[in-house]
Order: structure tokens, then sequence, then C-alpha cells
């Protein structure tokens, strides 16, 4: 999507998105996953996760990236954070205890120089159209050094619709994407059900949460 698309929702408030609880697969992997406490994890398209403040309480430091001034800035205001602000390369890099918030585009991240050895991926890949996702998986090779690891967290869900996120994102997407960089594990499926708006209403078959691990060759 456009940069414009993302700050319209945030400007009216149209972030569905956003969860006030922690992500169940994240609780339930993230301790499986052969990390050092301290490593510190990259999460591309954070938004305002609270999941951000859930990996700090494991141990790790976070480096979010994020388009949105206002997603960055209520982050902060709602952890009641005051953070300081330095200029890093294109972006503006909001600080806090553990937490780097990179204000700007992801798709810029190359030029930080910067490798991470943990990757977390709730909503950003199903955020982006087929032909970035390409560049998103191509990138997140470029910044995940051999070894590290990357819990990633899709939807899919049929019949599909691809004209506005979240976009269905099956398994095998995910090898295609990411096996020519990555091994690809399935680790874990939660089944919306009737839960899901659509599939309450029968506009939707199944509408499913996939968690995956990824280990970069
Ligand atoms: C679907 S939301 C998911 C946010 C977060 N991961 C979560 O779980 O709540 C996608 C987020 O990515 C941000 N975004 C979209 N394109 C971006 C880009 N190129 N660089 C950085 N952030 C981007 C949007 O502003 C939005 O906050």
């Amino acid at each position: 999507m456009e940069a414009e698309f993302w700050h319209q929702r945030w400007q009216s408030s149209r972030i569905g998105f956003h969860r006030q609880q922690v992500n169940p697969q994240l609780s339930r992997f993230w301790p499986q996953l052969p990390l050092l406490q301290q490593t510190e994890v990259l999460v591309p398209l954070c938004g305002k996760s609270r999941d951000m403040h859930w990996l700090v309480e494991q141990g790790h430091t976070v480096a979010g990236f994020e388009l949105s001034p206002l997603a960055v800035q209520d982050f902060f205001t709602e952890a009641g954070l005051a953070p300081e602000l330095e200029q890093s390369g294109h972006y503006r890099c909001w600080h806090a205890g553990r937490i780097w918030l990179y204000e700007g585009d992801f798709f810029q991240a190359d030029s930080l120089a910067r490798r991470f050895d943990a990757a977390y991926d709730r909503a950003a890949l199903i955020a982006l159209p087929e032909p970035m996702r390409v560049a998103y998986a191509d990138l997140l090779a470029r910044l995940l050094n051999p070894g590290a690891t990357l819990l990633l967290i899709t939807v899919d869900y049929a019949p599909i619709q691809q004209q506005s996120p979240p976009f269905a994102v099956s398994e095998a997407d995910v090898r295609r994407l990411f096996e020519p960089h990555f091994t690809v594990e399935r680790l874990g499926r939660i089944e919306e059900g009737p839960s899901n708006p659509g599939v309450a209403s029968g506009e939707r078959q199944f509408f499913d949460e996939l968690c995956f691990v990824l280990h970069r060759k």
C-alpha cells in the first residue's frame, strides 16, 4: 500500500489490527525459540503493538520500524514513557528504555547497515500487497544474520479478496516467499471460526491465524 493509505488509517483511528492483548501465539511459541534473552528483536511495521513490551519483559531489546508518527507517539504515550529523539540515517529514531522505534519507511532499513539475530512479524507481511511481499522477504533475508530466527504470524482466509489488508498469506505463500533464504516450519494455527464476523455471517468459509518459525540459512 502507499504510505498515504497508512497515514490516513492512523489519522482517522481506523486501526482495527491493533490488539490490547499480547498475541497468544507469540507468548506460546517465543519461549521455545533458541534465543538468548538479551537478543535484539527486529519488529518491522510495528504499529503501536503491545507485543513489543512483552518482548522487553522477556529480556530483549526491540528495534521497531513504523511509518506513522502517530503510531510511534501513541506507543510511548500509552506506556507512560518519554522517549528521546535522534536522527539515524533516513529515520527519526525514538528511544526509551530497551525500545528503539525507527520512524520511517522500513524498505530503507538497508541504509542503516544493521543486522539482527531475531525478528517478529505479526500483521506486517499481511499488510503488504503481493509485489511488496517479495521485496519484504528479500529485505528480511538481508537484515538477518545466518542462523537468525523469525517468528512470523499471518492470516489465511477464504474466499480471498485482495483489495486491502489484511491480505491472505497461506503456508504455501510463506514457503514460496521465504524458502530461498530460510527454513520454514509451521508451529500453530488458530481457527477463528464464528468468532470472526466474516465467518459468522457466512461471507467467509474460514479465517485462520498461522504461526511459523523461520531460520535464516
Ligand atoms: C496491519 S498494521 C500492523 C501493526 C503491528 N505489527 C501490529 O501487530 O499491531 C501495519 C503497520 O505497518 C505500518 N507500515 C506500513 N507500511 C510501512 C512501511 N513501508 N514502513 C514502516 N511501516 C509501515 C502501518 O503504518 C501500520 O502501522
